[in-house]
């Protein structure tokens, strides 16, 4: 599989801000990204650089082999914003009308039976919808256009449970009959863990881990025991978070577990346990390392 889209040493800096450095990505075709990050990571202002709404300090972004310029709007690149940008007075068919103009591979009859799903009045003005239903409109807007990379930054801001399902089901549906490149910003791990393949951890502007979502969880544990035989236990392993209480710990790990290792851990009185993604992902950002 090629490379569609590259990051290479990227940075953007607002005053004294340094929104995103030295940042390597790389999404090949036919994937599903999740681009994951609290608050303030970086995760909106590396998609504005992406596609062509913001232009790096440094680095360079290549799609489909050439180099994206300043000024440039990327072409096959559907940019679903977490804040849209639609004219309040518009109706939402209108909206849709615009959209469909900027994408070859729009499918209008898609782009209706997506109305039906989410329940959207085609007429209602913008100005007269939910969050909810306004993030549903840029949402049907990322799976109409068919592009060959869709990108959504918090793509259920606003939908309850049902929706959220519902959106993810439809995606994957749509993903499986045509397939393409997609990269789902969020901080909701978990909702996204069943979606998305790869995933980039992101914080402090810089990616923390990329990695298989199935390798993800196959890799990473929590140990609890006592802490003399923690420290044993883990002095040659990818440590990721530590806590102590009393005289027990409790440790994260990143990395295999042979049966030897197990057999080990039994001897010195320590349990291992799997991890939750989102357990991952909060123990990753608060110990802030990099992981190769
Ligand atoms: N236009 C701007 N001017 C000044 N600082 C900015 C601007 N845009 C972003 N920043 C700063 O850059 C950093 C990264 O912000 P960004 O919006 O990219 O993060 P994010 O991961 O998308 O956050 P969130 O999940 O909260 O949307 C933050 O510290 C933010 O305050």
């Amino acid at each position: 599989m090629g490379a569609l889209l590259t990051c290479s040493n990227l940075g953007k800096r607002y005053g004294s801000t340094e929104a995103v450095r030295n940042l390597e990505l790389h999404l090949e075709e036919n994937t599903i990204y999740g681009l994951l990050g609290p608050n303030g990571a970086g995760k909106t202002t590396l998609l504005n650089m992406m596609t062509g709404g913001a232009f790096p300090d440094y680095g360079s972004i290549q799609i489909s082999g050439a180099t994206l310029k300043r000024g440039e709007t990327p072409r096959g690149i559907c940019y679903v914003r977490e804040k849209n940008l639609f004219f309040g007075g518009a109706k939402v068919i209108e909206v849709l009308r615009l959209a469909s103009a900027f994408h070859e591979n729009w499918n209008w009859d898609y782009a209706q039976s997506l109305l039906k799903t989410f329940k959207l009045n085609p007429d209602q003005k913008i100005r007269q919808l939910s969050r909810g239903m306004e993030s549903l409109v840029g949402n049907i807007i990322g799976l109409a256009s068919r592009a060959p990379i869709t990108v959504f930054d918090e793509p259920v801001l606003g939908l309850d449970v049902l929706m959220r399902e519902k959106f993810y089901r439809v995606l994957v549906e749509d993903y499986a009959n045509h397939p393409r490149t997609i990269l789902l910003s969020t901080h909701l791990i978990d909702e996204i863990a069943t979606v998305v393949e790869r995933v980039y951890i992101m914080d402090s502007g810089s990616i923390l881990l990329h990695d298989d979502v199935d390798h993800i969880r196959a890799n990473s544990h929590l140990l609890t025991g006592n802490q003399e035989q923690m420290e044993q236990f883990t002095k040659k392993r990818h440590v990721i978070y530590k806590e102590s209480y009393g005289k027990g710990s409790i440790t994260a790990i990143y990395g295999t577990i042979h049966e030897a290792d197990r057999m080990q851990a039994n001897k010195l009185g320590i349990v291992i346990d799997g991890l939750p993604l989102q357990k991952f992902f909060s123990y990753l950002i608060e110990g802030g390392q990099i992981i190769e």
